[in-house]
């Protein structure tokens, strides 16, 4: 009771009890903690079915691409090659209220991070970039999190637009090139497997997860110290 009512005040608002033991116990603890920073569309949610599913739904007699056929991380820009006016077409549909809460999660996402959050000296982030239009997006990635996560994961949502700024030993993320301001990031990036980097080669330092099924457990416990 003490213990919760000390930290509160420190931290200045209420915390969950669980936070607190589990942040204690990292201070106690000889080994440094791994913090893993694991990225929302593409890698929990799939960004590239729930928009493909709703740009044919509301653009039927347009030219679309298949997801066998999707080159380079921008949708957009691959529309926009395609034919110039359905980069906004494309646009569209992710800036629709509904889009990002309807995303259905990938294969063994949620049940990976939930086990990741239970491991020991692991601390699980999710580290997701909104797009400015902000109407819609952050709101609903919040809700996401809460939907399938559950409640006590809003504590760990990171919303940023870059990444290279937030210090930690993995990011697990779709996206091939992760720049921004910090041209050194603290965290190693692991390259998840997604329908439009399948095909790219990487350079040979550049890890992989192909999917929730690889070995992601191996490649926490080679950062760990
Ligand atoms: C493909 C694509 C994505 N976006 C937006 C949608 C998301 O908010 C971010 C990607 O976030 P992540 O954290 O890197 O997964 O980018 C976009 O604006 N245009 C696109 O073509
Ligand atoms: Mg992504």
């Amino acid at each position: 009771m003490l213990l919760c009512a000390t930290a509160t005040r420190l931290l200045g608002r209420p915390v969950p009890f669980k936070r607190i033991a589990k942040n204690m116990s990292s201070s106690s603890a000889a080994g440094k903690r791994l913090r893993v920073l694991v990225d929302m569309d593409g890698v929990l949610a799939d960004f590239e079915g729930g928009f493909l599913k709703k740009y044919r739904a509301r653009y039927p007699d347009e030219p679309f691409i298949n997801l066998d056929d999707r080159r380079g991380f921008w949708v957009s820009t691959q529309y926009g090659q395609l034919r110039s006016d359905l980069c906004e077409k494309a646009i569209s549909i992710w800036q629709s209220k509904g889009f990002f809460i309807d995303l259905q999660p990938l294969p063994g996402g949620v049940e990976a991070v939930k086990e990741m959050a239970r491991m020991d000296d692991t601390d699980v982030f999710i580290c997701t970039s909104p797009i400015k239009h902000y109407k819609h997006c952050p709101y609903e990635k919040y809700a996401w999190v809460e939907k399938h996560l559950g409640g006590d994961f809003l504590e760990q949502v990171i919303l940023t637009r870059d990444k290279t700024l937030v210090a930690g030993d993995l990011l697990i993320d779709d996206k091939p090139d992760i720049q921004g301001v910090e041209p050194r990031p603290a965290w190693e990036h692991i390259l998840f497997t997604a329908c439009h980097n399948q095909h790219l080669s990487v350079c040979p330092s550049q890890r992989r997860l192909l999917s929730w099924s690889d070995d992601w457990r191996a490649i926490l416990d080679s950062k760990r110290q």
